[in-house]
């Protein structure tokens, strides 16, 4: 059963430019069923009962935003994101104090099924933090650059990592920060805590939590949402 109080932040990276999705407008702001992407995550976001308020990450010159019909949400506060998507989560959990936990989710993610959102939640009965993610399930190979295999990689033990990324507010804050001032490359927010020496449980997800990246994303991230709110 999810959490009954609206208990937990969600920071939600959205200041990148999508340059993968090869479009002139950001990904996060291309339309599927009618709305954004991020209108998509958003709702999705604090239609869960845990879920109390988003800290969202823009970037500086976003011109879109503001054009949202849930620009004005008191649930929405906004931060200035930065150029990495690890800075604009570390913008995000700066204007955090009081909570306890807190989540990260990207902005490219619009199909987080709730259930899963229910089973990362629960680890906050414990005291280790964690992340959803899906075991890898096809033969994994390493190329050569030129595109021809190197060799073929164990895929023994490998996790695709999604987000929501879950952990204490002050133990990801802290290793965060450390990390970016060491310079350490952080893609999730898991690596900041793990290079930090922080354990993190992987948290069984849906293969329906996609993250838009590319043109093809767009079709499937439909369906998965279509089938989503047909439910
Ligand atoms: N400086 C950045 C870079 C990325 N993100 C956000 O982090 C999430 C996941 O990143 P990714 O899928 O890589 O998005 P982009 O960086 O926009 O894509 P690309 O790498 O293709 O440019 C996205 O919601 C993106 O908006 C962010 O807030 N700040
Ligand atoms: C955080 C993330 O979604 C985990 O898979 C992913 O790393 C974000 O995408 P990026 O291209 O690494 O910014």
């Amino acid at each position: 059963m999810p959490p009954s109080t609206k208990q937990y932040s969600v920071v939600v990276p959205a200041a990148g430019v999508g340059a993968r999705m090869q479009n002139r407008v950001p990904k996060q702001y291309l339309k599927i069923a009618g709305k954004t992407l991020l209108e998509h995550c958003l709702e999705n976001l604090i239609r869960h009962p845990a879920i109390k308020q988003v800290i969202l990450a823009l970037h500086p010159q976003d011109p879109y935003f503001e054009q949202l019909p849930l620009a004005g949400e008191p649930w929405l506060q906004r931060v200035e994101g930065g150029a990495e998507r690890a800075d604009s989560v570390l913008a995000g959990l700066e204007a955090l104090d009081n909570d306890d936990w807190v989540l990260v989710h990207d902005a490219a993610r619009p199909c987080l099924p709730h259930q899963d959102l229910d089973t990362l939640l629960a680890l906050a009965r414990g005291a280790t933090g964690g992340i959803l993610a899906i075991p890898v399930r096809d033969t994994m190979k390493r190329g050569d650059g030129h595109n021809l295999v190197l060799r073929t990689e164990s895929r023994e033990g490998l996790w695709h990592a999604l987000t929501p990324q879950f952990f204490p507010l002050p133990q990801l804050k802290d290793a965060l920060r450390r990390a970016l001032q060491a310079s350490v490359r952080i893609t999730d927010e898991a690596s900041a805590i793990e290079w930090a020496g922080g354990k993190v449980n992987l948290v069984p997800g849906s293969p329906c939590n996609i993250k838009v990246t590319q043109p093809d994303d767009l079709i499937l991230a439909e369906f998965y949402l279509t089938r989503m709110h047909d439910a």
